[in-house]
This record gives C-alpha cells, structure tokens and sequence, in this order.
C-alpha cells in the first residue's frame, strides 16, 4: 500500500521511512502533472523549506524534478516560513508554491505542502488529483522526469530567491504601521528554533517594536528537544520573561511560522479562540459591513456572538485552513482556527503566525489595552466561554467505537444538558441550550480523537467533559 497520502495540511512522513528523496520525487511529479493539466507551466513555482533535517535537499529533489518537466523554479535560498513563500506567489504572479515541512510534528517528520496558485492550502479536490496522480506515477504510468539541479542552475530553470523583502512589504501594507511605530511596544519572542528566524525580529524593529528577548532564536532541526507547538505549556520560559521585563506582548510562532502563540503583558497565554474573537471584534468595529467572517466547527462561538451583533454571517467550515482559506477566497473579511491559524481578505488566504502577531501589537497600539482586559470587556458585552480541547490516545478499535457512538447519537440530553443541535461538519457536534458545545472528531494530523468542549464557566465545562466521557466510556 502506498505511504505517500495527504492529510489535513499536505502529505508528512518520517524521514527516511516514508519521507524519502524517491517519494518526494513522485509527489513532485504528480503536483507537476496537475500544473500542467490546468495550463499553469508556462508561471514558475516557488519552493521554501523549514528547518527541518535535509530540508534544503528535499527542496532541492523538488526543483529538480519541476525543473525536469520544464517548469521554471524559484528555490528558497535559506529557510523561510510557510506564509513568506506562500506570499510570493501574489507578488510574483506563480503557478503556486511547494514547502518542505512538517510544521509542529516531532523532528523526525518532514512533509510537503503545495500551495495552489491562489496562495492558500490546496483544497481536497486538487489534493485529490494530485493524488491520483501519485498513483499514476507509482505504478509506472507516468514517470518522474529529472533535470540535474546544476544543469538546471546553469539553463536559468532554477534561480535562488529569498522572500524576505517581498514578504516584509506585504505584511507592513496590512497593518497601520505608524499606529505601531508611535505607540512604542515592547516584546519577548520565542521563534521555537523555526523558520521565522531571521523574519519577525527585522520586521518588527523595522516598525519601531523593541525586541526586549528573543528566546530559541538558531536554527535546530532538534527542535531542543521539544516540539515547535506554540501552546501555554510550550511557552512558560516565554510568559516568564515577557512578565519579568515589562513587555507588552510575548509572540511566538510555529516551526514553519504559518501559526501563533501569543502571551499578554502579563505572561498569560491569550488561546488562539481568543485571538481571533479580539481580531474579528477589532475589524468589525473598524470596518463593518464585511459579506462574513469564518471559523471552523472546532473554534470559539464567541466569534457568533461578534458578527451577529455586527449584522454579520458566520461560515463554518470542517477543521483545516484549506476551508478557511476558501472562504477568505469568497468573501470573508477575516477567518480562522482554534489550531493556531488565522488570516484576513487585504492579505492573502494562507494562515501567517507573523501576520497575527502583528495585527495583535496594532491592536494594542490602537487600544492602549493589554489582550486581557480587551477580552474581559468582550466577556462583559458578549458573555464569557471557556474552551478545552482534550487529545485522546486510543486504539483503533476504541477510536472506531467512540466515532460511532457520535455518529449515532439521538439522545435529547447528555447527562444535565438539554441537545438543541447535532452536526457532522467534521467529525459530531453536539451544542445545548446553554449555548455549550462539543464536538469529537478524528485528527487528520496525529493518530488521535480530538474532544472539543466550550461552556460559559468552567463548571460547565467539567461538567460537561464528565457526561460525554461516561457517555463514550472513556477515562481520561
Ligand atoms: O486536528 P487536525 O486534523 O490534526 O488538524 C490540526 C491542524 O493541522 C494543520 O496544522 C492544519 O494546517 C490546520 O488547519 C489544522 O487545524
């Protein structure tokens, strides 16, 4: 059976296992296959890879084998975050983008991510015909042409690039850089050894923000021996530095830098359902009138609450910015994901971990407020949520019975709360007469079920975890 299959975000492997040179060749091939069906081979593709062990050689295969198929290439120089060569294909007018990575997963893992010609995550239809012609390629149907990178170096079909100065412009056309720059701001970062290296640090003191700490600041394909998530518990040397110094904001990003961690002043994590809420909120208010904004059925129903009052629809999507992104595409003024992914329709419909992070010191500039006590006067107009997301290790078996005791479920109550909807968007949803939700779904990424549980107070919330747990027969 073959190893190579795509998932929520691209195809990932384990290097030297699945992840090799001979099947990064054929995915290759195939995303070669699918340019050429849709006429696109007369534009050049750009390829950027992360940190990642051979990240650079894996690229370099990838270049070779577009090159072998006549398609001019523009190869990253060094490495470079997801959202910078997602953005040249907009400001160099490409067929699309390849990126060698695996975001967060462990450093074992490298992956491939091709990027359309729209700038955002492919959809599953093309993934779904890049995929077939996988298959053609496996079976030796068609075959993988390669041009030698040194030939091709030579011939002027790959040229090395660096996205820095385009991808710089772009992000500083989005924000009010001036707001910024006057307002004086101070931060922490953590850059989790990632590819925003080399990236946020300029940026922001090209915009005034003085850049107090810079934490996992080298490159490390180990990642230190963690993994390059930003969440609250990957981040405490972050939230006690950005604390201890008086900072405004500590920023992190991702290994690729396509997604965010954001601390307030005070060292506390702000999740990434609060981000988007304090952005959607802020946009709203600035702009209004936007024809919808996006969520997943994973992330906050905070946001609901915002674009109702604005007059707003809500689109809700599967888990995955590739719908995110699709709605941004049609006419979202702003989406995103519980995940960590976000982005707005003046930028392009990628999530950009370093975009956010500057949209959050605009909205501090702007504001004179600290992320919290926006949040809290949100709370006070909008009401307060809590949210947890649980990760569930199970075993096939028990995975397939837990999915189908969802699947099926009709009961009009769990444990004290009254059912008032059931989806299936993504895995099932259950929401309530309170205004809680869950929703247990299968991860795309990790061999995991994912709970999802939001309620007004945390008593809700472990209330709630507990009748959905008996419910499924599970112990955490
Ligand atoms: O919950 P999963 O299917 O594992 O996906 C979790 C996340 O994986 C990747 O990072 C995707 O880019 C995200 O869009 C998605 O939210």
């Amino acid at each position: 059976m073959s190893v190579i299959k795509f998932g929520t975000d691209g195809w990932r492997g384990v290097i030297a296992k699945e992840f090799t040179f001979a099947n990064t060749a054929i995915v290759t091939q195939a995303v070669a296959c699918y340019i050429k069906a849709h006429g696109l081979d007369g534009k050049p593709v750009v390829i950027g890879f992360d940190n990642r062990f051979l990240g650079n050689l894996f690229a370099e295969r990838v270049a070779e084998v577009l090159a072998g198929n006549g398609i001019s290439v523009l190869l990253c120089d060094a490495p470079a975050p997801t959202p910078a060569v997602a953005s040249m294909i907009v400001s160099h007018g490409l067929a699309g983008a390849v990126m060698v990575t695996a975001s967060h997963n462990p450093p074992e893992y490298n992956g491939i991510k091709f990027i359309p010609e729209y700038a955002g995550p492919a959809t599953p239809e093309i993934t779904d015909e890049i995929t077939r012609y996988v298959r053609e390629v496996e079976s030796g149907r068609i075959h993988v042409h390669v041009t030698p990178y040194a030939r091709a170096s030579r011939a002027g079909t790959i040229l090395a690039v660096s996205p820095r100065e385009s991808y710089g412009k772009m992000l500083k056309k989005v924000v009010d850089g001036e707001l910024i720059r006057k307002a004086g701001l101070k931060v922490v970062l953590d850059l989790m050894h990632g590819a925003g290296i080399g990236y946020l640090e300029p940026i922001l003191q090209e915009l005034g923000v003085e850049v107090l700490a810079c934490l996992r600041n080298t490159p490390d394909p180990m990642f230190g021996g963690s993994l390059p998530e930003p969440s609250a518990e990957r981040l405490k040397e972050l939230a006690r530095l950005t604390k201890e110094k008086g900072a405004d904001l500590g920023l992190a990003l991702d290994g690729d830098a396509d997604r965010f961690g954001i601390l307030d002043g005070s060292g506390e994590y702000v999740t990434p359902n609060e981000v988007l809420a304090l952005l959607t909120h802020a946009l709203l208010q600035r702009k209004g009138g936007m024809k919808k904004v996006a969520r997943t059925v994973a992330t906050t129903h905070l946001i609901d609450r915002i674009a109702a009052a604005h007059g707003v629809p809500v689109a809700e999507t599967p888990v995955g910015f590739k719908y995110i992104g699709q709605e941004i595409l049609s006419g979202a003024g702003i989406g995103g994901e519980e995940s960590g992914g976000l982005s707005v329709a003046e930028h392009f419909p990628e999530k950009d971990g370093l975009l956010v992070a500057l949209l959050m010191l605009e909205l501090v500039a702007g504001s004179g407020r600290s992320p919290k006590a926006l949040l809290a006067e949100l709370g006070a107009v909008y009401g307060s949520v809590v949210n947890e997301r649980v990760d569930v290790h199970l075993t096939p078996e028990q995975k397939d019975l837990v999915l189908q005791v969802m699947q099926d479920w009709s009961d009009t109550r769990l444990g004290l709360w009254d059912v008032t909807g059931k989806t299936a968007i993504d895995g099932v949803k259950l929401t309530f007469a309170s205004g809680a939700w869950l929703l247990v779904r299968p991860s795309g990424t990790e061999p995991l079920v994912r709970i999802y549980l939001e309620a007004q107070d945390a008593k809700e919330l472990e209330g709630l975890k507990r009748a959905l747990l008996e419910a499924l027969g599970l112990s955490l």
